[in-house]
């Protein structure tokens, strides 16, 4: 559906910072998001999101997009950076924070 990828382009180019997820941040759906806003929340940054459970032409034809075939899945500056082990990964050894707070500095000068 070519209406659906023109709307996730807009969600990807529009947000610097932006979780596709299972559920919402202050309640996900699923162990994998809950993970991943955790770590993404400890970086202190707004962030968007997208809650996937409530839009299934996303649910189904983002991991073809992206070539990634589950979900949570974390973009930043239009660029996918992974799922939950990845995000987890970066936010133990630091990686997560330079990247979020670097990508939130373009945000506020949007
Ligand atoms: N190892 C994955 C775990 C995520 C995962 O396995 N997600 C599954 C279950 S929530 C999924 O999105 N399945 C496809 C779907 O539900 O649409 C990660 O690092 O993100
Ligand atoms: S919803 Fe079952 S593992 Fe995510």
């Amino acid at each position: 559906m070519s209406n659906t990828i023109d709307t996730i382009k807009e969600q990807i180019n529009n947000n610097p910072i932006l979780l596709y997820m299972k559920g919402t941040p202050r309640m996900p759906q699923c162990g994998f998001s809950a993970q991943t806003v955790q770590a993404l929340m400890a970086c202190g940054e707004r962030f968007a999101f997208v809650n996937i459970l409530e839009n299934p032409d996303i649910r189904a034809e983002l991991p073809k997009y992206a070539n990634w075939p589950t979900f949570p899945q974390l973009w930043v500056k239009g660029e996918l950076i992974g799922g939950c082990d990845i995000v987890v990964e970066m936010a133990q050894n630091g990686e997560l924070q330079t990247l979020i707070t670097e990508a939130a500095g373009e945000q506020e000068g949007e």
